[in-house]
């Protein structure tokens, strides 16, 4: 068992930088290279199991984010503004729990506020602090607008993402150029019809 407090946080480090990593993963990274048939032995290898090991730390960074702290600081004073915010076209990463292969997509974050509204950068640290983690599509739109929905308190929230799953395009069943679109309605996005309409219009949808 890894104990948590062993393994250091690799995720923040400057690419490059030497990193410490637990035996029993570099051992698990060495098993793997030999599943796949190499040497973990051969001199192009050999520092393979730490910089793998460093790069799933900075994949799944979200796990050591509370996503709903990016939503803590909010402004009360906005000029009257009651219409929609929408944070479109943002791109992220994250991995399929499945496979554990990429999955590259965008999102598009929107809300009507109520009483205040969030700095706009925030909508996309939520998005990372979840997608950087073991995921699937469905689950990822959900945690998204649950995050706002609950820490925000809008009139409503509409997530909507298209991503490619390399678990489809690189191995199984290979069919490249397929995206696959999730999307989470809450509050008047769900019940209005205009509003949802009116919100997907703007995300170009
Ligand atoms: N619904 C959903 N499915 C996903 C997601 N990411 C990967 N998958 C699918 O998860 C499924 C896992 O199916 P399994 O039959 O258990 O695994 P598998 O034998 O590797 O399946 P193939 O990918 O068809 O080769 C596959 O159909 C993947 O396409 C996701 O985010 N959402
Ligand atoms: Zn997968």
């Amino acid at each position: 068992m890894i104990d948590e407090h062993d393994a250091p946080d690799e995720g923040d480090l400057p690419a490059g930088e030497a990193a410490v990593v637990p035996e029993e993963v570099a051992a698990a990274v060495r098993t793997l290279i030999r599943w796949a048939g190499d040497d973990p032995t051969r001199e192009g290898l050999v520092d393979t199991p730490r910089r793998v090991a460093k790069a799933w730390k900075e994949y799944c960074a979200g796990y050591a984010d509370d996503p709903a702290r990016h939503l803590s600081r909010v402004f009360e004073e906005v000029g009257g503004y009651d219409e929609i915010v929408l944070l479109k076209d943002i791109p992220f990463q994250s991995h399929c729990e499945h496979h554990m292969a990429p999955i590259i997509g965008k999102a598009h974050i929107a809300y009507l506020p109520k009483d205040h509204v969030v700095g706009i950068s925030k909508l996309a640290r939520v998005l990372h602090g979840f997608a950087r983690r073991l995921q699937v599509q469905e689950r990822l739109t959900a945690e998204v607008a649950d995050c706002i929905w609950d820490n925000l308190k809008p009139q409503g929230v509409a997530v909507v993402i298209e991503a490619s799953h390399a678990c489809m395009t690189a191995r199984g069943v290979r069919t490249p150029g397929v995206s696959m679109v999730t999307s989470r309605m809450m509050g008047v996005f769900r019940d209005d019809d205009r509003s949802r309409k009116e919100v997907l219009a703007l995300m170009g949808c």
